[in-house]
């Protein structure tokens, strides 16, 4: 490992963009394939990666929502959940705002219940075993229509108390933010806070939708705001944090190369940029190597990289409090990695 790798390796860090559905690695799908008794359309874990090629956003999300059909019983998301908590250990990740796709499940008629209960169960399991804290997100996803999302906030909302935000995903073009505008004004009525996928494969637009349209607390991706000086101006201007994926960009030809990712211009024109892993099982890497990657091909400093994870830290949803604590923490580490 080179120093940069291990100063990101050892780096407290939040992870605020991260569908745990796309955490499903091929292993635990065949496993859950064979305790469900679901026929799996691939004959091998070598066939399952090697159909991991996307063009595009839609290629990934046929293959995403696919893989969602072994997933089951309370169990089976809980499984899937605590393997995710387990590696995010690992790359010492400290707190994590994991997205979770309740109409992929529902609509193959898994029981809402079994989906946050077993999510939920995970969440105290890692808070117990790794320290790591954690909130859901529940994403609404946008080739619905606003009608199914409203239905899936009824469904949630004996569990608000323990679901922090909602977000918007799936298919982005053709799928404008404004959409969902009343469903979001009625999720920040219950006190939800909100996020929205934006700018990654959308036009500005999208992102000045989600903004004056959804009011949103975050944008996730972001990236296409780029294109437009006066829309970059609004974000700095606001503070607006972006979840930036560098790995996913990359897998699904958002960027060309990662020797192109605009992460450090994003920084550079001070916006408030975090790293996050998105689909971490589909786009080959978790947090660190989303850091490791970007850091090596843009030549990130320690300063840059320091300034990633505090934005983590300060671009999540928790209390002040808690947020001053890991910037302590993280004051402490950059002190010792002197
Ligand atoms: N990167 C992404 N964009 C939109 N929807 C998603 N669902 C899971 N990952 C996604
Ligand atoms: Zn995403």
């Amino acid at each position: 490992m080179t120093d940069i790798d291990q100063f990101i390796a050892g780096l407290p860090k939040a992870e605020l963009h991260l569908h745990i559905e796309g955490t499903l690695e091929p292993e635990l799908m065949f496993a859950l394939a064979r305790r469900n008794d679901v026929t799996m359309p691939y004959g091998s874990i070598d066939e399952i990666r090697q159909a991991y090629d996307f063009g595009n956003l839609q290629d990934f999300l046929d293959i995403y929502y696919a893989g969602t059909n072994v997933l089951r019983t309370p169990q089976d998301f809980h499984d899937l959940a605590a393997a995710y908590f387990d590696r995010a250990a690992q790359d010492n990740i400290v707190h994590a705002e994991i997205m979770f796709d309740p109409q992929a499940h529902t609509s193959r008629g898994v029981p809402f219940a079994h989906v946050i209960e077993g999510l939920l169960s995970a969440m105290r399991d890692a808070e117990e075993r790794h320290g790591i804290t954690s909130d859901l997100i529940l994403s609404f996803l946008r080739h619905l229509s606003e009608e199914e999302a409203f239905d899936t906030l009824r469904a949630a909302t004996p569990w608000l108390p323990q679901i922090k935000a909602v977000g918007l995903d799936s298919s982005e073009v053709g799928h404008p933010p404004e959409k969902f505008a009343r469903v979001f004004a009625a999720a920040a009525e219950a006190g939800l806070k909100l996020c929205a996928h934006a700018g990654e494969e959308g036009p500005p637009a999208y992102v000045w939708e989600a903004l004056d349209l959804l009011k949103v607390d975050r944008i996730d991706h972001g990236n296409r705001a780029l294109e437009e000086d006066a829309l970059v101006e609004r974000l700095v201007d606001e503070q607006m944090v972006l979840t930036v994926c560098p790995l996913s960009n990359l897998k699904l030809c958002v960027i060309d190369d990662i020797a192109s990712h605009p992460l450090d211009r994003m920084l550079e024109m001070g916006l408030r940029a975090t790293v996050n892993s998105d689909d971490p099982a589909y786009f080959g890497g978790y947090l660190n190597d989303n850091y490791r990657a970007v850091t090596a091909a843009r030549s990130l400093s320690r300063e840059q990289v320091a300034l990633l994870a505090r934005n983590s830290i300060t671009g999540s949803f928790l209390p002040q409090q808690a947020k001053d604590a890991h910037l302590a923490t993280i004051d402490a580490y950059l002190e010792q990695a002197h």
